[in-house]
């Protein structure tokens, strides 16, 4: 079992910009944390403090009690979003290269190796040069090198960005399996979908700062519920000023969807609704992480 990542009031400027405020969250050992936000919302620069590759201004990054220091953050399984192998270099030497600078042995990195080549689907690509491979299967190749050293944590920017079906699959499962041996996995992506399908919690940045965090049922719940009703003509504008409807969206010409407040009564906006003719259908349905996301970055 590994300690939990623990990221406490970050905060970092490039000249009169603010990328980061005060950004505070753990991801616990086990746990596989998604990290979303709109372009330039600051996960990179996260990313990047949390490897040392950049300094924040303040804050700190602890694994459990330790302050992240050299020995630590070799211990970290990075994929930044640059990528970072070289092109020239045949990808086997390299990952190899890497394994050992890690403390692993000829034999053992031959080995570790080996077995993530072959994971991964790229083992006949061992003797290839890494800008002989596609940018999915280098993308693969930059996995095999975040894991080659049996990392303590898994830090992973833009993993999915790029990759075929098959490989989503790989890398999805992979990032399983390290999570159950009691890795804490982050990784961030505008691949909602997916951050909801994988991840245990997730945290929704804007501005450089935290806006929203928890699981993904958390945050739904957060969001409201909407409700679609089908039925009474839309041009009677028949739900505009109800008690307890926070939103009014027209989605046909007999289509409405409100959105409630928590504590709204909804047989009330039933009867409402049949008062302006026959309601055909009536469904709450809770938003998911896209929507919710718009919702967080927009407010
Ligand atoms: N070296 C730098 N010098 C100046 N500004 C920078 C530098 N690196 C990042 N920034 C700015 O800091 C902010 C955060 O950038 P960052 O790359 O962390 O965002 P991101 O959330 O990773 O975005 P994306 O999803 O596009 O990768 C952006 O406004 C960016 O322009």
């Amino acid at each position: 079992m590994s300690d939990p990542l623990i990221i406490d009031r970050l905060t970092k400027r490039y000249g009169d910009l603010t990328a980061l405020r005060d950004m505070t969250f753990t991801v616990h050992p086990g746990e596989i944390f998604g990290f979303v936000g709109s372009n330039g919302a600051g996960k990179s620069t996260t990313m990047r403090i949390v490897l040392g590759v950049l300094a924040a201004d303040s804050g700190t990054v602890s694994l459990g009690n330790r302050p992240i220091d050299l020995a630590l953050r070799r211990r970290i399984g990075y994929m930044p979003e640059e990528r970072g192998l070289y092109p020239k270099m045949k990808v086997g030497e390299q990952l190899q290269y890497l394994a050992e600078l890690h403390g692993l042995s000829r034999a053992d990195a031959a080995s570790t190796v080996r077995d993530w080549l072959t994971r991964l689907g790229i083992a006949d690509r061992i003797d290839d040069t890494v800008d002989d491979l596609s940018l999915g299967n280098q993308q693969r190749a930059q996995l095999a090198a975040a894991l080659v050293h049996d990392p303590a944590v898994l830090v992973l920017d833009e993993p999915f960005s790029g990759l075929d079906p098959v490989a989503v699959d790989v890398m999805s499962d992979v990032l399983k399996e390290k999570a159950a041996q009691g890795v804490p996995v982050i990784f961030s992506s505008h691949q909602l979908d997916l951050v909801q399908r994988l991840c245990d919690r997730v945290g929704i940045i804007a501005k450089g700062e935290m806006r929203a965090l928890g699981t993904v049922d958390e945050l739904r719940a957060h969001g409201g519920v909407e409700i679609e009703i089908v039925g009474p003509s839309t041009v009677d504008n028949w739900a505009d000023g109800l008690p307890g409807v926070t939103s009014v969206r027209v989605a046909g010409p007999d289509t409405t969807v409100v959105g409630v407040a928590p504590d709204a009564d909804d047989q009330q906006i039933l009867r409402a609704a049949l008062d302006h003719g026959p309601v055909r259908r009536f469904t709450p349905r809770t938003p998911d992480l896209t929507e919710l996301f718009r919702e967080v970055v927009s407010a």
